[in-house]
């Protein structure tokens, strides 16, 4: 599969969830069996190259694609989660994302102290969500230098802003002009 075939697999839905918002959707990306294995295959050749030590996954859509990266290398899986789902003591972090604001969780025993901690989502526009993310492994005491997302909507500055905290990003395709 090419990586044009790829990308034609996401679905564009205008004014999703607000109006002037351009949703880029990888429901039908998953829906699709070669595409959902291409796509894990190569996010986890990427996290195997940069020697990720653990893969963390940002709650909804970055599970997806990190537990099935984390599952093919045999590495752990951590999940950053929405808010009040850990049953645990927390680490917390609020963000703010294209269209909205929200909280970020992670159980700081779910990492080692100078881990290599790769941070997996299935896309970057703003950020907010996976700076946040990266904040919080690295309060964690784990290393947080790299994070791989399936798209990247590089008009939002979110791959930029991630660089310029010491992040390397990689993504398998982008949508200039998001
Ligand atoms: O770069 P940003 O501007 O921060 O936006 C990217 C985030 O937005 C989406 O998550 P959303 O909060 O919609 O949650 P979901 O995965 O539960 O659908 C997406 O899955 C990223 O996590
Ligand atoms: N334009 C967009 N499409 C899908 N998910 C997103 N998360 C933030 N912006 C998004």
């Amino acid at each position: 599969m090419t990586q044009d075939e790829l990308k034609a697999l996401v679905r564009t839905v205008p004014d999703f969830p607000h109006a002037g918002i351009l949703f880029r959707d990888v429901t039908t990306l998953i829906g699709h069996g070669e595409g959902f294995a291409v796509a894990v295959t190569l996010l986890a050749q990427q996290a195997a190259a940069i020697g990720a030590e653990a893969v963390a996954g940002i709650e909804a859509r970055g599970f997806i694609f990190g537990a099935a990266v984390a599952a093919r290398l045999g590495l752990p899986f951590v999940p950053v989660r929405k808010p009040g789902k850990l049953p645990v003591p927390v680490l917390a972090l609020d963000y703010a994302l294209e269209y909205g604001t929200g909280t970020l969780e992670v159980d700081p025993g779910a990492v080692h102290a100078g881990q290599q901690v790769v941070v997996i989502d299935d896309l970057v526009a703003t950020g907010g969500t996976a700076l946040a993310a990266v904040e919080l492994l690295r309060k964690a005491t784990a290393r947080a230098d790299h994070a791989l997302f399936l798209i990247d909507l590089p008009d939002l500055g979110g791959a930029d802003r991630l660089r310029g905290a010491g992040v390397a990003v990689q993504s398998l395709m982008d949508f200039p002009g998001h």
